[in-house]
């Protein structure tokens, strides 16, 4: 199934997600991997014509058309939004569609009518609106895969790899519900999956404290000794090689960069402030411990720039590359 197309989800109707399918279709060359978009044509046709895009839709019903159309317009299988959609003004009244987008990817991956997802960022605010009742794409995705499937957020660039060990919670809670058990399980996910996914023979973990300085031995912090080293122990002890726990702040600057292949960083912001400050475009996020591979632009819905032209395609671009290759190498290992 490598060669199918890839299901792109058009995320938040309001947001770039539309424009930056369409601006990547524009811009295609014989090595764009081959994709469809799941959003409805009309729609897609005024975004094109208020940016000024001159493409070619083809409207499909069945995904196995898309790669047969790709090099001469931009597939779009046909989902309905009962809201007009009005760039840069979120309406909850199409959340469910939204949603339900993400859902005929993941059946039509899983079906072989598809080779990945390929999700556009949605605006999760409005989505909680609607009655959407998980965090963001990364839980909701594992929740269609089955009952225990553990999801592990990646952010992968050229530059750096990391992945948040806790995700979308309140920073006051991330030292309890950051435990020795969730750290290993992380970090075993991940190591498979750079292995499996970035043929990576032996990866190089390295862990971040939680606290300044990793605790500097108990003074700044307790979490460090107690729930993160009993991590990093457990795993060597496995074979994984694991480091840690290291001071965050001298963690990134690029001699340390050149010493793993992935940082696993406590929470959401200690990790993903670094990749998008050295490579927001080059950026790709990708959930991990699927049964299908998942790739998304890192960036998020860029309201303000939906619907003008600005919003550049970069990543996008980066996340159906790495999805084709992620793909194709799972196809080869089969
Ligand atoms: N995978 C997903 O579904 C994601 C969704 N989000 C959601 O997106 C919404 C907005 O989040 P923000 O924090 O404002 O982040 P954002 O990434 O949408 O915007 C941050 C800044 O980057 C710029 N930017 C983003 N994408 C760009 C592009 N393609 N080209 C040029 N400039 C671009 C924006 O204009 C803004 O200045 C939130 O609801 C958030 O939850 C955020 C990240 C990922
Ligand atoms: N900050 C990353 C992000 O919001 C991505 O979330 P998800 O929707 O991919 O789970």
């Amino acid at each position: 199934m490598s060669d199918a197309p890839l299901a792109v989800t058009p995320g938040e109707p309001a947001g770039v997600g539309v424009d930056l399918a369409l601006g990547l279709w524009a811009v295609r060359t014989a090595e764009t991997p081959a994709f469809f978009l799941i959003d409805d044509p009309e729609r897609v046709a005024a975004r094109a014509r208020l940016l000024g895009i001159a493409a070619a839709l083809t409207p499909i019903d069945d995904p196995r058309e898309a790669v047969t159309a790709f090099p001469n317009a931009l597939p779009v299988l046909r989902h309905a939004f009962p809201a007009q959609s009005v760039p840069g003004r979120p309406d909850p009244a199409n959340g469910p569609a939204t949603v339900d987008a993400i859902t005929r990817a993941v059946a039509l991956v899983r079906a072989g009518d598809a080779a990945a997802v390929v999700t556009n960022p949605i605006q999760k605010e409005t989505l909680y609106q609607a009655g959407f009742a998980h965090p963001g794409h990364t839980e909701y995705l594992a929740a269609l895969s089955g009952p225990n499937v553990v999801p592990v957020m990646l952010l992968a660039s050229p530059e750096l790899k990391v992945v948040p060990v806790t995700i979308h919670i309140p920073l006051a809670e991330v030292p309890r519900q950051l435990t020795t058990g969730k750290i290993v399980t992380t970090a075993r996910i991940t190591a498979v999956a750079l292995q499996r996914d970035f043929g990576i023979a032996q990866p190089r973990l390295a862990l971040a404290g939680l606290n300044p300085h990793a605790g500097e031995g108990g003074a700044l912090g307790r979490e460090d000794g107690d729930i993160i080293a009993p991590a990093v122990a457990a795993l060597r002890a496995e074979g994984i090689d694991a480091r840690g726990p290291l001071p965050a702040d001298t963690l990134f600057h690029e001699e340390a960069r050149a010493t793993y292949d992935v940082v696993l960083g406590m929470y959401h912001d200690q990790v993903l402030v670094p990749i998008k400050t050295l490579d927001f475009w080059g950026g790709v996020n990708v959930t991990l411990g699927l049964p299908f591979v998942r790739t998304s632009p890192d960036h998020g819905t860029a309201l303000t720039l939906a619907g003008t032209g600005k919003a550049r395609i970069d990543s996008l671009r980066a996340a159906v590359e790495l999805a084709r290759a992620m793909s194709r190498r799972r196809a080869t290992a089969q």
